[in-house]
């Protein structure tokens, strides 16, 4: 635990600054890179702790990882040579590493037991257990239980047709990823659009993959072969430094080469919608991927709706979207966002705890939560709740409150954003 006092100053948020890589993408490339046949070299990969349990369980698989600051060179072992893990394999903070393993592990030919820590062992795992025992996957909780620590047993998968009921990108690459394993082909459909780097990376690794619409097909008994990955910035980090340009007065701020594909760009569209000016240049498709510049100036905010089939493209924003909206003039309502009860913590209750502790008025609802603008914000303690998101918004609130925010502990934010705060001074002038 490591206490953080923020303290308030009259700094205009501005410069031009590089975001730390993707932490989607990077997840996505230890995995694929893994399994593929041949040497994979990855650029701008995200040093964050997710990530490095994504890692650790493909070593403890057999995979040689050569690693020089954010550059790493895998050696994959193809799909199906790993070897079986000594030891429980874990998985630590990350929902990501553990959808998208347990795809993996459910076409491994031996018997694998896996486990998180406190967080993740209370995160729904049925949402993947339940379609992958439908392939034909052996995976059981204790007594019953449908949360980690999981035991997977080899199983013959067979590919299936799956509607998903959850708006879950780590539910539809988990069938994916088993996808490759079946006998046949599988297909996902998807209720709306979510996060589909999965599928661009599939397809830049060789495999047989078609999507239409909200349905993607992936043919059984796949092989992937090695490419190089260079990493977009992350968005969801960006997120952070634009809201604090967008609410601290006389702000301008540029970030470089940060990912723009249309399936996580809803914090884009919410900040113009509630009137920020924003500019998009250099723009470049990068493996599939679009990355760009994207500067905002200050200007004023007003509250809007956010609900329907833009939540998926903003589910990690909605934290500082909270924030955002609390100095837009107006009331901003999110709905649709139910999801955000199994995250790291229940965020709708951990946002609205943290805001109203600031002195915003904000309600949540069963499945988003009301803000209602403007309001100046105050100091206080608050709680980050083990949960990165959480911490990274107290502390940009603390722009713009008038007295000291108080973090109770800011480990947390090296999940998804080492040097954070190096980055929040940097651009503080
Ligand atoms: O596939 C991914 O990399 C992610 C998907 C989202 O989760 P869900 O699939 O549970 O919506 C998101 O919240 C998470 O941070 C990363
Ligand atoms: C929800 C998140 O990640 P994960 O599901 O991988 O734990 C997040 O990064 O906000």
């Amino acid at each position: 635990m490591a206490e953080k006092i923020l303290t308030p100053n009259n700094h205009i948020i501005s410069g031009v600054i590089e975001v730390p890589g993707d932490k989607s993408i990077s997840h996505r490339a230890i995995i694929m890179g893994s399994i593929a046949n041949g040497t994979t070299e990855v650029s701008n990969f995200l040093n964050g702790e997710d990530c490095m349990r994504t890692i650790d369980v493909f070593e403890s698989m057999g995979v040689k990882f050569e690693k020089n600051g954010t550059n790493i060179t895998i050696h994959g072992k193809g799909i199906k040579s790993l070897k079986k893990p000594a030891e429980e394999l874990y998985f630590g903070n990350s929902g990501t590493t553990a959808r998208l393993l347990l795809g993996v592990l459910a076409g491994l030919p031996f018997q694998t037991t896996v486990a998180g820590d406190e967080s993740l062992s209370k995160r729904p795992m049925n949402r993947v257990i339940l379609p992958l025992r439908e392939m034909g996957a052996r995976i059981n909780g204790k007594d019953g239980s449908e949360v980690l620590p999981l035991r997977i047993e080899h199983g013959q998968l067979t590919g299936i047709q799956y509607k998903l009921p959850v708006k879950s990108a780590q539910v539809k690459s988990a069938i994916l990823l088993a996808g490759l394993y079946a006998a046949n082909s599988t297909e996902v459909i998807e209720p709306t659009p979510t996060r589909d780097h999965t599928e661009h990376m599939l397809k830049a690794f060789g495999a047989d993959i078609e999507r239409n619409g909200l349905s993607t097909k992936i043919s059984g008994d796949n092989s992937l072969y090695a490419t190089n990955v260079t990493v977009p910035g992350d968005i969801s980090s960006a997120a952070f430094l634009l809201t604090g340009a967008a609410i601290v007065p006389n702000s301008r701020l540029t970030i470089r080469r940060v990912g723009l594909n249309e399936t996580r760009t809803g914090i884009i569209d919410v900040l113009i919608e509630m009137g920020s000016a924003i500019e998009i240049t250099n723009s470049s498709i990068v493996n599939g991927e679009l990355i760009g510049d994207v500067t905002i100036t200050y200007t004023k905010l007003r509250g809007i709706n956010i609900e329907g089939e833009i939540i998926p493209r903003l589910i990690d924003e909605i934290p500082i979207i909270a924030l955002l909206a609390t100095q837009a003039e107006g009331t901003t309502i999110i709905k649709d966002a139910e999801e955000l009860r199994y995250k790291e913590t229940d965020r709708i209750h951990a946002v609205t705890d943290v805001l109203t502790k600031l002195g915003a008025a904000i309600e949540g609802t069963a499945d988003g939560m009301i803000i209602h603008g403007k309001t100046p914000l105050s100091g206080g303690e608050v709680s980050g709740y083990h949960d990165h998101r959480i911490a990274m918004m107290a502390s940009i609130a603390s722009l713009i409150t008038t007295g000291e925010v108080v973090l109770d502990d800011d480990s947390s934010i090296n999940i998804s954003y080492p040097g954070f705060f190096q980055h929040l001074d940097q651009v503080q002038n």
